[in-house]
């Protein structure tokens, strides 16, 4: 394979930018130089870091999927029927627990390493689960549920950044993606096993719950074979492990190439601070605040990481059951499943489609596709007779508007899987390295308490607004998120780390990133043709 074609961007005309282009042609040619060892072949081993990180991604989804289903069949096991206010409650205290997962996780990444978070989430997600399955009290299961939050927070921060910072740049965005296929495997096998148990009466929700204990202790065991991230070797001053995980990542590459790309790590870093792993959070906050290129770098990443969560995925989710009952299917468990069937199957999508056809490329087809199933959703709600109080019907007969309902629902969770759902996670690579841990904990933040938002008035806006009115609202969300995609999202598909910080210094780089995949296209056609390389 060809080395980077860095041809200089002297023909670029915009005389605003030609001043900082210069620079950052020279820079761009270090970096080429510097980041050599992509060019050679990846391995085995990267793939499968990539795939023992995912279980984390795995048991975010499982427990996050299965607690619609076990509210319906738990009955009086807590020592009474759960009221509506105590179901809200142990469903969203698991997205309040994650929210601080999330935070402890991103604080102590930089200076403990990536892998730490990692086994401190498995800890908590085998104690969360005997919490809740041993449970006969309400608070004894809200803690538990609490507890696994932490864990599914940790792991939704850190497995995407880990997977991000040891992936070959070819295989970046299939690896993440792979991450987030995990998330909504979990999240399917939680509801089919949730609705094969739906008819045992009693304990049998116990089993559910109890499964999910199984695949952290499986993570933290493989775990321990893999490597630290080289780029966290590399900030604490451990050179020879950064170089030996680089020879388990690049089996091909020379000693020359791993110097290389150990100095170009190390030159992202220093760049900016001392020594990254001695910063103090206060540092690094303000560094994200006051630097304007990483302030962009890191709003852009949460921006949509907001649009993924605000334009109501997560309602279909949760409630998909109750809606779909709602314009009359009558075997509402099951048609519910089609959600968490197409989530997966177009999680998929995007892992085939991402380094092909790039992050931007996929938001600026998908985050449309989205807004409209929402408005034409909103429309045929219209022709429901719900009554917008009670949410019943108020007549039996549906019809074609329950069925158009339906057929947007489906279009638009395969937008969203195979769009802005992944690239949200994908985000971590918009974030410099030396604020990366802070800066995908923000994102991570911005996650939750933007699912909280949602999930929480979900059924308010359906009786406030009518349903028309809540999935207009998703719809203008959704509309919102795509103007931003338009004006804001810059292309770092093939992009290396280290080069994507040059992107956020003009602006939001959208005009930028276009002339550099431009200028890389047979370096960007290459990689793509890179499909999965087992053999070595
Ligand atoms: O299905 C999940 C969804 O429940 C999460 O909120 C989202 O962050 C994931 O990307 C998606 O795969």
């Amino acid at each position: 394979m060809s080395t980077i074609n860095n041809k200089e961007f002297k023909d670029v005309k915009d005389d605003v930018f030609i001043d900082k282009l210069e620079k950052v042609d020279t820079f761009s040619d270090e970096q080429a130089e510097l980041d050599n060892i992509e060019t050679t072949a990846a391995s085995k081993a990267a793939w499968l870091i990539a795939m023992t990180v995912s279980i984390g991604g795995f048991l975010f989804g499982y427990d996050t999927g299965y607690i619609s289903s076990v509210l319906v069949t738990i009955g009086t096991s807590l020592g009474h029927e759960l009221s509506t206010s105590e179901q809200e409650l142990v469903t969203s205290i698991t997205s309040g627990g994650a929210l601080v997962g999330a935070v402890f996780a991103g604080l102590v990444a930089d200076k403990y390493g990536r892998k730490m978070p990692i086994y401190a989430a498995c800890v908590v997600f085998v104690i969360g689960t005997l919490l809740q399955a041993a449970a006969f009290h309400l608070p004894q299961f809200a803690i538990g549920r609490f507890v696994v939050g932490l864990g599914v927070g940790s792991a939704a921060c850190i497995c995407p950044l880990f997977i991000a910072e040891i992936s070959p740049m070819r295989y970046r965005g299939r690896m993440v993606a792979f991450n987030n296929m995990s998330v909504t495997l979990g999240q399917l096998i939680a509801s089919g096993i949730g609705a094969g148990f739906a008819h045992v009466k009693g304990d049998g929700w116990r089993a559910t719950v109890a499964i999910g204990g199984a695949p952290p202790i499986i993570l933290a065991v493989l775990l321990y074979f893999c490597p630290e991230s080289p780029r966290q070797l590399v900030a604490h001053g451990r050179m020879e492990l950064a170089e030996a995980c680089l020879l388990k990542i690049y089996p091909t590459s020379t000693t020359q190439m791993r110097q290389a790309k150990i100095r170009s790590i190390e030159a992202s870093i220093h760049e900016q601070t001392g020594s990254m792993a001695d910063e103090s959070l206060w540092k690094t906050s303000k560094r994200i605040f006051t630097t304007p290129a990483t302030a962009r770098a890191v709003f852009t990443a949460c921006a949509i990481m907001a649009i993924s969560q605000l334009g109501g995925f997560n309602t279909l989710m949760y409630y998909s059951a109750t809606l779909f009952g709602l314009v009359g299917f009558s075997n509402a468990t099951a048609v519910a499943i089609v959600v968490s069937g197409t989530n997966f199957l177009f999680s998929i999508v995007n892992l085939v489609l991402v380094d092909r056809f790039g992050r931007r490329g996929i938001l600026k087809v998908t985050v449309l596709g989205m807004a409209i199933c929402m408005l034409i959703a909103a429309v045929s709600f219209h022709y429901i007779p719900i009554n917008a109080k009670t949410l019943e019907l108020t007549s039996n007969v549906t019809g074609w508007p329950a069925i158009m309902v339906l057929i947007c629902i489906i279009c638009y969770v395969a937008f969203f899987s195979s769009g802005v759902a992944t690239i949200a996670w994908i985000g971590t690579e918009l974030i410099p390295t030396e604020v990366r841990a802070v800066g995908t904990m923000l994102n991570t933040v911005t996650c939750w308490s933007t699912n909280i938002i949602i999930s929480s008035t979900f059924l308010s806006m359906m009786k406030g607004l009518t349903p028309s009115g809540a999935f207009g609202f998703y719809a203008c969300i959704c509309s919102l998120g795509w103007v931003f995609v338009m004006f804001c999202y810059p292309e770092c598909k093939g992009m290396p780390l280290e080069a994507i910080r040059e992107v956020f210094q003009r602006g939001f780089g959208v005009r930028y990133s276009k002339q550099w995949q431009k200028e890389n296209a047979a370096f960007a056609k290459a990689n793509a043709k890179g499909n999965v390389n087992f053999g070595h």
